[in-house]
């Protein structure tokens, strides 16, 4: 079964402009500033789809455009600049980052309460630590909103995770653990990664290699949310996972285009939406 993310995300458009009409009728307008240092196509796509989606919905989206080249206290003091503007609800900063960058160093620099895509090292700590207030990654947001929406089990199943980076593979294995699921996470080291993929009763590819996860890697009747966004010779997109090959294995599957990718702009909006919230209460 192919779960549609599209759909998922559309749902959570009709709840975002509900909670927008109630915002515009007290005069706030949600507004968010993407900070942008990279001509990584990939990256140029988001941000357009990111500011097309705010601007369909209400809310108020510029980006700061920085040289690729830029260091991090350049990076930095636009993150902080756009962090202190009050008409500002949500932060955030494009990756992938100028050469010798990490996220980790220059997202620090954003307020934890406009951190809308989890990029400051705090945010992650609060997600650690069982915090609600914190936002995950837009992205593994994603990831337990589509599982939550399929009334996927959690509890006491096993989940795999492939990849463990700061913005997905970290982030959403905290948020399966806080869902009371037995969490493996893999990386690159992993002795016989196949094997430990098929017990996963959940598993999620976060990896950035293509079509990396076959069917080998599944258990029957799993459910797999595949989170790679790889750009083909073509021009084309696909994910992490043999979406085909591991069909027929799966329980269910987020196909690449049209699974997680949506889903991840619409909780990066509703994200924006909740800062302010949070601040006109
Ligand atoms: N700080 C930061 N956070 C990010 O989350 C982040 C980032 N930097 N840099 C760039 C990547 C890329 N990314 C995508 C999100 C959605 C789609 C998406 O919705 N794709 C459509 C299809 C796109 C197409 O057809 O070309 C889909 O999956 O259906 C793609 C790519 C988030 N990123």
């Amino acid at each position: 079964m192919l779960i549609d993310g599209k759909k998922i995300a559309e749902e959570l458009r009709g709840e975002l402009t509900g909670r927008i009409a109630a915002l515009g009728e007290a005069g706030v307008v949600p507004g968010l500033v993407i900070v942008v240092a990279t001509e990584d196509e990939g990256s140029a796509w988001y941000v357009r789809s990111l500011v097309r989606a705010a601007g369909k919905l209400g809310i108020q989206a510029r980006t700061v455009e920085l040289p690729t080249d830029a260091d991090a206290a350049t990076i930095r003091d636009a993150l902080a600049r756009a962090g202190a503007d009050p008409e500002v609800h949500g932060v955030m900063c494009q990756t992938p980052l100028p050469a010798g960058l990490r996220l980790e160093d220059v997202g620090s620099a954003i307020p934890p309460e406009v951190d809308v895509d989890g990029a400051n090292p705090v945010s992650l700590g609060l997600l650690a630590s069982g915090s609600a207030d914190a936002f995950p990654p837009a992205t593994a947001a994603a990831v337990l909103k589509i599982l939550k929406h399929e009334d996927t089990p959690l509890a006491g199943r096993r989940a795999v995770v492939i990849g463990r980076s700061n913005v997905v593979g970290k982030p959403a294995a905290l948020m399966l653990l806080a869902e009371h699921a037995t969490v493996t996470v893999c990386h690159s080291r992993t002795a016989d990664l196949p094997a430990v993929a098929k017990e996963a009763d959940v598993l999620v590819a976060a990896v950035g290699r293509a079509q990396m996860v076959t069917a080998d890697y599944v258990k029957p009747g799993a459910v797999v949310i595949d989170v790679g966004t790889n750009a083909t010779p073509d021009g084309g997109l696909v994910g992490d996972v043999d979406t085909a090959a591991v069909a027929e294995v799966a329980g269910a599957i987020t196909p690449v285009p049209g699974g997680v990718g949506p889903v991840t702009t619409m909780l990066l909006m509703s994200h924006v939406v909740t800062v302010a919230e949070r601040r006109r209460a």
